[in-house]
């Protein structure tokens, strides 16, 4: 990736703004605080049916429809529509941008504001504040309660969309009847930090970069953030998988010159990683990578992640992925012991796949089966 690359361009989204703004963790406040989001599917006249699908690090509120950059099928599209296991025929889905996203939710490609919420006239960049999932949650929060919806049937997600369920259902255990965290941690770990880390640094050593004031001379750090997805896209993967689908194949028949051909997978990265710069901001990318890092909810509750959901009324599924070593069965084992000892109401299933992390977005039958029974459950329990 050598060519230059223009900031992302400035789309039209469906959005909700709140001039009040939204007062962050750090102390800072986003002042008007703007959530973009989509919606499927109709909500029924009591509002009992609305199903809010959190995304992950570098997903969006397009869950299931056309991704307006990439011209590709939303990213749920599998699970999500009518007559599919979240069934847009009986249930209103919403998905929103998280808070620091670059499609359109308040983020560091969006317009400043000061601390009256004037704009000012350049984008946030690296002045964005720093946020917390809890934060991102806390947005979502004011977007459900714009929609006057009181609760919520189900709160769903994998990976860092696990991270906000979990912390969905820990803040507002009232409006949560049923969360589903999938492929997901109740914190991030040492490894995972230490991956994310590697992806900021490449970042922030590309010159393109600027100390984050790329959009002064329109040139993106499309270096730096490709091999931030390149590293992070093994990581979704498992060995299994990789073997299976590139071996040791070259790309092209030219003979073995061990000086000039490429293996495949050296060519599924790059491609990946050039695909990634076509649709997302490297300081979106910084800010969101960190508010992942700071996920820890037995720090946020007293030292012990049980505490998060004593007295909880919420029924859980937890579901992880046998090939994930991002986020490991034992991960999610230790979060049902929690859950457990927090005498919540939890099930859990651990999907046989050697598809790696990314089997949650992928097309998983004994997965897509479990999440539409837990979902038809909780449906028929609040008579939806
Ligand atoms: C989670 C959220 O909230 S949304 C964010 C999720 N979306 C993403 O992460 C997007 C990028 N990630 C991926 O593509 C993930 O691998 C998945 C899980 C979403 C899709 O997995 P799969 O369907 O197995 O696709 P796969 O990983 O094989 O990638 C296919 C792409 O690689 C390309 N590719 C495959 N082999 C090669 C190769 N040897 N050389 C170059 N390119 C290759 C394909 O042409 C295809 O390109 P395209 O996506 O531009 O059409
Ligand atoms: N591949 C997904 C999952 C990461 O956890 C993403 O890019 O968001």
């Amino acid at each position: 990736m050598t060519e230059a690359l223009a900031p992302l361009p400035q789309l039209e989204h469906q959005r909700a703004v709140f001039a009040d703004g939204l007062a962050l963790d750090s102390g800072a406040v986003i002042k008007p605080l703007a959530v973009a989001y989509r919606t499927y599917g109709k909500l029924n006249a009591l509002r009992t049916n609305a199903v809010l699908i959190c995304h992950a690090l570098t997903g969006d509120q397009y869950v299931a429809e056309t991704q307006p950059v990439t011209g590709k099928p939303g990213w749920w599209d599998t699970l999500v529509g009518p007559g599919k296991p979240v069934d847009t025929n009986r249930f209103f889905v919403i998905c929103a941008n998280v808070l620091g996203g670059c499609m359109g939710s308040s983020g560091p490609a969006e317009e400043m504001t000061d601390a009256e919420g004037q704009p000012m006239g350049r984008p946030w960049g690296i002045d964005f504040p720093s946020i917390t999932i809890r934060d991102m949650v806390r947005a979502q929060k004011r977007l459900v309660d714009h929609l006057g919806i009181d609760r919520l049937l189900a709160v769903v997600g994998g990976s860092m969309g696990g991270m906000q369920v979990l912390e969905w259902a820990a803040t507002y255990p009232d409006m949560v009847v049923a969360a589903a965290p999938i492929a997901t941690a109740s914190y991030h770990s040492a490894q995972n930090i230490a991956f994310h880390e590697v992806g900021r640094a490449a970042i922030h050593g590309d010159p393109d970069w600027k100390g984050g004031r790329y959009w002064e001379d329109g040139r993106i750090p499309a270096k730096g953030l490709s091999v931030a997805r390149m590293v992070a896209h093994i990581t979704y993967l498992s060995e299994a998988a990789l073997g299976r689908k590139f071996g040791r194949r070259l790309r092209g028949a030219s003979a073995l010159t061990f000086l000039e051909d490429v293996f495949e997978v050296e060519s599924y990265l790059r491609h990946q990683g050039s695909t990634f710069v076509r649709r997302f901001d490297a300081n979106s990318y910084l800010t969101i990578t960190r508010a992942m890092d700071y996920f820890d909810l037995a720090t946020e509750h007293g030292g012990e992640v049980a505490n998060a959901f004593r007295g909880t009324r919420t029924r859980f599924l937890v579901a992880s992925f046998s090939s994930d070593w991002l986020f490991p069965t034992e991960e999610s084992r230790a979060l049902v012991r929690a859950l457990n000892a927090a005498a919540a109401n939890v099930s859990f299933v651990e999907i046989a796949t050697d598809k790696g992390h990314d089997a949650f977005l992928l097309d998983e039958p004994v997965f897509h089966r479990a999440l539409g029974g837990f979902l038809k459950g909780a449906a028929e329990r609040v008579g939806v």
